[in-house]
């Protein structure tokens, strides 16, 4: 079964009597054990559409199933439930709360599932060695490199063990080799598992190098050739 089946999405904006068509026919079918990039033109609308995959944002027409679920079909509270277990969410800017150390920015998404920071511990220290940062546990966001906080970020986004990531621009703050190193840590993460999907927007030209797929999307659609 794919990860993610889209069919024919719309997503119009209003501002005031203006109408933005940010996705306009998106359809996409994308399998897990895979890294896919999303690439196309400032507003065709790469950001709408990870958005709507990853049900922090609905379409105005048209079936988005993830991960077996019909997005459409959720409420409120059931697409935030979604969204904490079977989505993990990796930024440009790494959104890492500055008072934590590494590895409890990593358990926080524990946090709302009424267990401890200090339950969660081992499986984020775990992450923490996983992604190449064992012994900067105790150190804060402030005391890191751009490269080490979007490892932690990444570490964070894998705690609830989620069947799809999506980074919105994950190496757009990063120098060339530390953003190569970044993706290539995406694209390890992306092979571990069979059920598993990461799905990237990225204006990063490394990225169809480390990528199994790129999905290039023009004026709201979807126009790579075996998207269907
Ligand atoms: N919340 C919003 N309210 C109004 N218009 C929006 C909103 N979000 C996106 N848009 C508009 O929808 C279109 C698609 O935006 P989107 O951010 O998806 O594009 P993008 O391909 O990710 O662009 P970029 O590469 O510049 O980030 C743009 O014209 C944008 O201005």
């Amino acid at each position: 079964m794919p990860v993610v089946e889209a069919r024919d999405l719309v997503r119009e904006y209003r501002m005031g009597a203006e109408r933005v068509r940010a996705l306009d026919g998106a359809s996409l079918t994308l399998d897990g054990g895979q890294f896919v990039s999303v690439v196309g033109p400032s507003g065709a609308g790469k950001s709408t559409l990870l958005h709507v995959i990853g049900a922090l944002d609905a379409p105005d027409s048209g079936t988005i199933r993830v991960d077996g679920t019909d997005l459409s079909s959720l409420d409120d509270d059931a697409a935030s439930e979604f969204r904490r277990h079977r989505v993990g969410f990796i930024f440009q800017f790494f959104n890492l709360v500055p008072t934590l150390s590494a590895w409890e920015n990593v358990a926080l998404p524990k946090l709302l599932d009424s267990a401890s920071l200090a339950k969660a511990k081992p499986r984020a220290v775990e992450l923490m060695e996983r992604v190449g940062l064992g012994d900067r546990i105790d150190h804060r966001p402030s005391q890191m490199s751009g490269g080490q906080m979007q490892r932690v970020a990444i570490a964070r986004s894998l705690i609830m063990d989620p069947t799809i990531i999506l980074a919105d621009e994950p190496t757009g703050n990063l120098d060339s080799q530390t953003g190569a190193d970044v993706l290539s840590l995406l694209a390890d993460v992306a092979h571990e598992s069979a059920e598993r999907l990461v799905l990237m927007v990225t204006h990063d030209r490394g990225a169809a190098q480390v990528c199994d797929r790129v999905v290039t999307v023009r004026d709201g659609r979807v126009v790579d050739p075996d998207a269907d």
